[in-house]
């Protein structure tokens, strides 16, 4: 690796190399078969992968960016969880990243300036229940507080495929040069699908879709999975008026969804932010699209009593 690419390059280059491996991780505690499921709250749980799978992403990124904040969304005390296995910590990197040509605003990026939020498991719940291609991996890069770059794996893809199908892919982007390793298409025109939470609902959450005026509503998991739909033309928007999305869940479909001109914000407009000392939560829900035009047309659309108790 060369020592003089950029940082924003190298960390995103050792993040997609990484979420392979954490990818691998989540497959690999599936075919065992023994999930270890924690409730942590309620509709809220922690399985093995999301345990092992984060250990390897943090232990990884901070061995080659030790200076670099990072945050995962699970909680692991390290006097129980014991040391990281060696053959978890990948430090390989990815060459297209490597090659691909810096925004001159994130040439002279520092390692204080950057802030890492970490999913390794989006979609736990739908992963529980065999739900596979509900779940991402999530890597997220923040720049003084925007997310600006990121890594959505998707450990199985293709699994309808067969047993022989070849299983993952990595989607990666960062803003100012685009977003790659999915088939990019446009929603179809004369229809207006919404996708939202399956497991998450409530009914400020409904009336939001309702208001929208879906010709079809995809209830699916996770939050990458869900950006993923809106990416490849399977969906014209994700609506989700309620609380629950944390920074790790959204920093990295923000990013890759704005590298290619869409926009994800809260369910006002406002953008999130993503310093490290943020409020974890998302108080005030999603909204994703693949234009800012789309943006404006579904924020028009949210009724003002659903916004109003969804503040900031
Ligand atoms: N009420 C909630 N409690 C815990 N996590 C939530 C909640 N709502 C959403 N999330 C997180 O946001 C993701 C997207 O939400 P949903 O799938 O409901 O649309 C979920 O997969 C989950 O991430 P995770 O699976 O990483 O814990
Ligand atoms: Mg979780
Ligand atoms: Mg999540
Ligand atoms: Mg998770």
């Amino acid at each position: 690796m060369t020592a003089n690419c950029p940082l924003i390059l190298r960390l995103i280059s050792s993040s997609v190399a990484v979420s392979h491996r954490a990818g691998q991780i989540v497959r690999d505690v599936m075919k065992k078969g023994d999930l270890g499921i924690v409730e942590k709250g309620k509709n809220d749980f922690q399985t093995e992968a999301d345990r092992s799978a984060q250990m390897c992403i943090m232990a990884s990124l901070h061995k080659q960016f030790p200076k670099v904040a990072i945050f995962g969304e699970e909680d692991l005390d390290p006097s129980t969880t014991g040391s990281v296995p060696k053959e978890w910590i990948e430090t390989s990197s990815t060459e297209e990243v490597l090659q691909a040509k810096c925004p001159e605003n994130l040439k002279a990026v520092k390692d204080e300036d950057i802030c890492i939020w970490v999913d390794p498991l989006d979609g736990t719940a739908e992963y529980t229940q065999g739900l596979l291609d509900h779940v991402t991996v999530l890597i997220g890069v923040a720049v003084k507080g925007t997310a600006v770059g990121g890594v959505i794996y998707q450990p199985y893809y293709n699994y309808k495929a067969g047993p022989d199908a070849k299983l993952g892919r990595a989607i990666w982007g960062i803003v100012g040069i685009g977003s790659f390793g999915y088939d990019a298409a446009k929603a179809p025109e004369g229809q207006n699908i919404i996708t939202t939470t399956r497991s998450h609902s409530n009914r400020a959450v409904v009336n939001a879709v309702e208001a929208c005026e879906p010709s079809e509503v995809l209830r699916v998991g996770g939050a990458g999975h869900k950006v993923l739909l809106v990416l490849e033309g399977k969906a014209h928007g994700y609506v989700f008026a309620s609380p629950g999305c944390k920074k790790w869940d959204t920093c990295a479909p923000e990013a890759v969804l704005h590298a290619v001109g869409g926009k994800l914000s809260d369910i006002h407009g406002n953008t999130l932010q993503y310093h490290p000392q943020v409020e974890r939560r998302n108080n005030a829900g999603v909204l994703a699209t693949p234009s800012v035009e789309a943006h404006t047309h579904y924020l028009s659309k949210i009724p003002e009593d659903v916004k109003e108790v969804l503040m900031p």
